[in-house]
């Protein structure tokens, strides 16, 4: 059974629990505790291919709080970055969760990240909002397509299907992430073995 992690970030009070609720009991609650971390579990199958997925659901970051961030970008597969689009600040925390991933992985990866980009889904919730609308949907779409990653405008009060939807297509995503990561790690493996073998017994050769 593969095994995978995601992590929901955004500012307080962005929905990110209630997203998440939504997704995994199809259902909406109005209220959630907000001042503990809460780690999610749900198995299912995607492509065949049973799955154990975990969602992380810390507390609220805010666009400085770099420590609150750093334990679950060293520790997701994948991200959920979730804004409010009635809350101008939110969508601006985002920008910098979005810059705070990406820094930190393209340090740890050197580079290899360029050929595949990292699982990310850039939510904007609260879409039954829209009368008091402080974000455009334009502006949303504009941000993902900068950070080359998902975009969804959802309500997590309203819908079910769409939330559904981004998760699926984000863990499809995760899945081939980890299988080029697998990959490139076994062909780095097996071109450092030639390597060796040609260092050892091509020197011997020229020897004789
Ligand atoms: N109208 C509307 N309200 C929503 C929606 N999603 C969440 N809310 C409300 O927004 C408030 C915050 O939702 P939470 O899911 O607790 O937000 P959070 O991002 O997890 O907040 P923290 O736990 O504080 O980090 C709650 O009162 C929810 O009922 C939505 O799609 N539409």
């Amino acid at each position: 059974m593969n095994d995978i992690k995601l992590a929901l970030l955004g500012s307080e009070g962005a929905g990110k629990s209630a997203v998440l609720v939504r997704f995994l009991t199809k259902r909406f609650i109005g209220e959630y505790a907000s001042n503990a971390n809460s780690l999610y579990r749900k198995r299912l199958s995607i492509e065949g291919r049973l799955l154990h997925l975990e969602v992380f659901d810390p507390c609220s970051q805010s666009g400085e709080s770099r420590c609150i961030l750093e334990e679950p970008v060293e520790w997701a597969d994948g991200f959920i970055v979730v804004y409010n689009i009635s809350d101008r600040t939110s969508f601006l925390n985002a920008q910098n969760i979005l810059c705070q991933i990406k820094d930190a992985r393209g340090e740890s990866c050197k580079g290899e990240m360029d050929k595949m980009d990292i699982p990310i889904c850039l939510v904007g919730n609260k879409q039954d909002l829209c009368h008091a609308r402080q974000v455009f949907e334009e502006e949303g779409r504009a941000l993902a397509q900068e950070h080359r990653c998902h975009f969804q405008e959802v309500s997590a009060a309203e819908d079910y299907l769409e939330i559904s939807n981004l998760f699926t297509k984000l863990i499809r995503h995760v899945m081939d992430h980890l299988k080029y990561r697998a990959d490139l790690r076994r062909y780095s493996g097996s071109k450092s073995m030639a390597k060796l073998i040609n260092n050892v017994f091509g020197k011997r050769r020229k020897s004789v």
